[in-house]
């Protein structure tokens, strides 16, 4: 059996136009498919956690219709069958992770692609435990996770009503952009404690840090160009103190992978990462955002497979 997750709210309606073709091809009857759509935030998550439960014995594989977020579901969602393939087909508004991994069909074509003959993938996932919590309560995630002005954009950009009117102005395709020159006027620089591989390093006034296991980022910029999702370790880009309209600059370069040529960024190596500060961080994971004091972040032991194509 194969399980399709949609969410049919991700990319604005493409996921549910998506899905609908998917049901009509001949192979999702003949692999014996079966779909699920998610109602709310965190759903796809349950599901997933419900499917590996239920039908573990006949599962090969889930399909993940929809954006960066559902996918970052459903990775958590099926912890405890780390060995059970996931197959992302793009559909969201940002689709990073298709990127990371160099998916190069897309729609009904990557589907029948992945339902027959799928490329696989394995890589280690990023682990995150925010605020010291048991390390039971681990997640994981596959794109980046970020603090500081990073963690604002995108909890601005996920604002049921920002989105409401970015659909309403059809402006979608820019809603990062646009959150970013909104919070621009107010944004406030962090202080934190960052250590790398176990080494510290002191900011004062930075703009943000991201934590990366492949290049790309909201939506298709090179945060950290050199990165593969194969590596063992992370990338970490740490922007310094900035002026705003240097801000800018980054933001023009960062599609191109320039901005690391820019004096106040810097991307390190490091297997392991712990930021810590006494000011409340905002923080982005996969597109979701969260707030915390201090993280603790590193790979994740076991090897999970995705199909790349
Ligand atoms: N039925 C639903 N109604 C509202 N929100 C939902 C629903 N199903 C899932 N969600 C939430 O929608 C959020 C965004 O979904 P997703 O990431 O798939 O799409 P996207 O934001 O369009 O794409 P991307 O993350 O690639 O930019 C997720 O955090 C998810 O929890």
């Amino acid at each position: 059996m194969n399980i399709i997750i949609v969410n049919p709210k991700a990319g604005f309606g493409k996921a549910q136009k998506l899905i609908k073709k998917v049901q009509k091809d001949p192979l999702y009857k003949q692999k014996n498919c079966r779909a699920f759509f998610t109602e709310y935030a965190g759903h796809a998550e349950k599901i997933a956690e419900q499917v590996v439960q239920i039908h573990h014995e006949t599962l090969s594989c889930i399909l993940v219709i929809g954006g960066d977020g559902t996918l970052h579901e459903v990775i958590n969602g099926t912890k405890t069958r780390p060995s059970l393939p996931i197959g992302f087909i793009p559909a969201g508004s940002g689709n990073d992770f298709g990127r990371g991994i160099g998916l190069k069909n897309k729609g009904v074509t990557l589907f029948r692609k992945m339902i027959t003959h799928p490329k696989k993938l394995q890589c280690n996932q990023g682990v995150f435990v925010p605020n010291q919590r048991d390390q039971r309560g681990k997640r994981y995630f596959v794109n980046s996770i970020g603090f500081g002005f990073d963690g604002e954009i995108v909890a601005l950009a996920n604002r049921p009503l920002f989105r409401k009117w970015m659909r309403r102005l059809q402006l979608h395709k820019f809603t990062y952009t646009i959150a970013l020159l909104q919070l621009l006027r107010r944004y406030n620089p962090i202080s934190f404690e960052l250590m790398l591989n176990g080494e510290v390093r002191k900011y004062s006034n930075a703009m943000m840090v991201t934590v990366t296991n492949h290049p790309y980022y909201g939506g298709g910029m090179k945060i950290t160009p050199q990165m593969d999702i194969r590596n063992s370790g992370f990338q970490v880009l740490v922007i310094d103190e900035i002026s705003k309209w240097k801000i800018l600059a980054l933001f023009l370069t960062v599609f191109l992978g320039l901005h690391t040529k820019l004096k106040e960024v810097r991307v390190y190596e490091a297997e392991t990462v712990k930021i810590s500060s006494l000011e409340t961080l905002s923080y982005q994971v996969d597109g979701q955002s969260g707030e915390c004091k201090e993280c603790e972040i590193r790979k994740s032991g076991r090897k999970r497979t995705f199909f790349s194509g």
